[in-house]
């Protein structure tokens, strides 16, 4: 599909330890794809691997067939509190990406104030700082400032497991609008119902790694890799189709 956000033969690991094997993955635009999969298998390092946090030891990550470019894909943690300057008021934080850019206060002030609104953060809120809100509030924050980037692909980890049932159904609601709005969205999440009211695609990472499994525990031992071994992006039967259920509006 034009302009998909794909990884190709990722190997990843930390310090010598091997996570990620000949992974693959496609996000398609203007879709959900939610990745799933047992803890510890690598799901947070495929989505850095993604998002140019991480360095992989080979393959690659590509839109539309080149490199990402700055500013074209978005991530947003399990934790909010990590990510933010504490001494920040919520405005100056949703701002920050457009204050990067160097973007015009005038400019930054109204992209915020949209960004904000569609979060249902009031003034009231963002004229505080980090440890005057809530955690939902603040993943609110999170969300506006990773919109106000206007980002082609969003990168969800876990964003909503430390929320109330009422604050990840708006969370999802608003991902999902900018899903239909034409972003692609890549939510990782350990909660199976979850991602079958909000996925349009389910994606399971066991099923990724194109470099067959040997006898060898996954989390120990060097990389089960041969380099002449053929990587296809997404083997057969990785991905399976959801319906939209559109109840989490
Ligand atoms: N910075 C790090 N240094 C060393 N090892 C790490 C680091 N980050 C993750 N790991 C290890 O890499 C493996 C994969 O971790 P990762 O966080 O990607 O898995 P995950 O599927 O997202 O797990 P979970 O669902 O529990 O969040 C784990 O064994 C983890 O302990």
């Amino acid at each position: 599909m034009t302009g998909e956000l794909r990884a190709d033969g990722v190997h990843a690991g930390y310090d010598g330890t091997p996570v990620l094997r000949g992974v693959g993955v496609v996000v398609p635009p203007g879709a959900t794809t939610a990745l799933t999969g047992a803890s510890g298998s690598g799901k947070t390092t495929l989505a850095r691997v993604l998002t140019g946090l991480h360095s992989p030891a080979r393959g690659v990550v590509t839109i539309g067939g080149r490199p990402p470019r700055r500013g074209e894909i978005a991530m947003l943690f399990q934790s909010p509190r990590r990510g933010v300057d504490p001494r920040w008021t919520l405005e100056r934080i949703v701002g920050e990406p457009l204050l990067l850019r160097g973007v015009r206060r005038a400019q930054r002030r109204r992209a915020v104030a949209a960004a904000a609104e569609r979060v249902a953060l009031t003034p009231d809120l963002l004229a505080r700082r980090p440890h005057q809100v809530s955690d939902g509030q603040l993943q609110r924050a999170c969300l506006a400032r990773a919109l106000v980037q206007e980002p082609r692909y969003l990168v969800c980890d876990e964003m909503t497991s430390m929320l109330d049932p009422a604050t990840t159904a708006f969370l999802v609601g608003v991902l999902r609008e900018q899903a239909a709005q034409g972003t692609g969205v890549l939510a990782i999440s350990h909660d199976h119902d979850l991602v079958a009211a909000w996925a349009d695609t389910v994606v399971d990472l066991a099923a990724l790694a194109t470099t067959p499994a040997t006898t060898t525990p996954a989390t120990a031992g060097p990389a089960a890799t041969s380099p002449d071994l053929p990587e296809s992006p997404l083997p057969r039967g990785a991905m399976s189709h959801r319906a939209r259920s559109g109840h989490t509006r």
